[in-house]
């Protein structure tokens, strides 16, 4: 037997074609032309141990594999530039593919119906996906406004005297893993002059200290909770007591829209050891120093 021998030698598996592929050809990509048959059996020439018979047969298998493994690397780039595109219906997504084959030159039926259809399992798979995300965040965002609704805050408890050097304290029942809700400011949403026309009446008889004003989607709010609020009578609300430090707050208040108003929600910034004091802090501004009191640097 000799190699290249038109007549005789070993039989062509695709086994071997593969391997004489990758072994000793330049990388089928998507973009560079495949060898021509000369260049194969040139190739089969300088290859040491196959000894393949490079007759019709064989060189229309190598064609194959070629063209298969060109395909493929088509696909993928297909496949890479298109899975991020958001598709509408299936016409949208057809045409893309039909847009992108096009202008690569690359026309071929069965890698476009290839496209075509990895890339509908792929929009789907993260369709599928991004609902799921949704219906999580929906049924989260659905606890909250539960326990915003019942003011049910198991994770902490209310301590302390009105007496004491910094009054009622909320402390942790339990230990509270990061990023928890532990609770909210409740009380009566304001827009910006309502809260401020208050904040100024209170502040006669220093009550204004449970106001909380913040910026959501660039309108001013306040949060009045310096009377037990209408909607929860007989309940001991905590989000108003909780004490501030600067230094080593443990929870930050975030603004979470539920039943389409903006709610502030305190979220664990690290975990809380359970007896722990939540703090946040009230984000006093430096440049009122004169009014300062030495536990608002604390
Ligand atoms: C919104 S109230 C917090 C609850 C308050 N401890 C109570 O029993 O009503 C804010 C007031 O608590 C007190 N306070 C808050 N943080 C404090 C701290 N780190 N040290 C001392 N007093 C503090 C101050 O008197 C402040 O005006």
């Amino acid at each position: 037997m000799t190699r290249g021998n038109e007549t005789s030698g070993n039989k062509a598996t695709h086994a071997t074609i593969r391997e004489i592929i990758n072994t000793y050809m330049e990388p089928i990509s998507a973009y560079g032309n495949l060898p021509t048959s000369v260049q194969v059996k040139d190739t089969l020439n300088g290859v040491p141990d196959y000894q393949l018979s490079v007759d019709k047969k064989t060189l229309k298998s190598f064609n194959d594999i070629m063209h298969n493994m060109q395909r493929k690397a088509r696909l993928n780039d297909c496949i890479e530039h298109l899975q991020k595109s958001t598709f509408t219906n299936e016409d949208e997504l057809e045409n893309a593919v039909t847009a992108f084959l096009c202008e690569r030159q690359w026309s071929n039926t069965k890698l476009k119906k290839q496209c075509i259809s990895k890339l509908k399992v792929a929009t789907k798979e993260r369709n599928d996906f991004r609902a799921s995300r949704r219906n999580a965040q929906r049924q989260q965002e659905q606890q909250m406004l539960s326990s915003v609704q019942d003011q049910k805050w198991p994770l902490v408890v209310i301590a302390g005297s009105k007496h004491s050097r910094k009054g009622r304290t909320v402390l942790a029942k339990c230990n509270i893993p990061r990023n928890t809700v532990v609770c909210d400011y409740h009380g009566e949403l304001l827009t910006y002059d309502e809260g401020l026309l208050r904040y100024e009446q209170y502040g006669d008889n220093n009550e204004n200290v449970y106001m909380f004003s913040f910026n959501y989607q660039g309108r001013n709010y306040w949060i009045d909770a310096v009377r037990q609020c209408r909607c929860h009578p007989k309940t001991r609300i905590k989000g108003r007591l909780l004490n501030h430090s600067m230094k080593t707050a443990n929870v930050v208040p975030r603004i979470v829209l539920l039943n389409q108003l903006p709610h502030i929600l305190f979220f664990a910034k690290q975990d809380i050891a359970i007896s722990e004091e939540i703090l946040f802090d009230y984000g006093v501004q430096r440049d009122r120093l004169s009014e300062l009191q030495d536990w608002m640097l604390s």
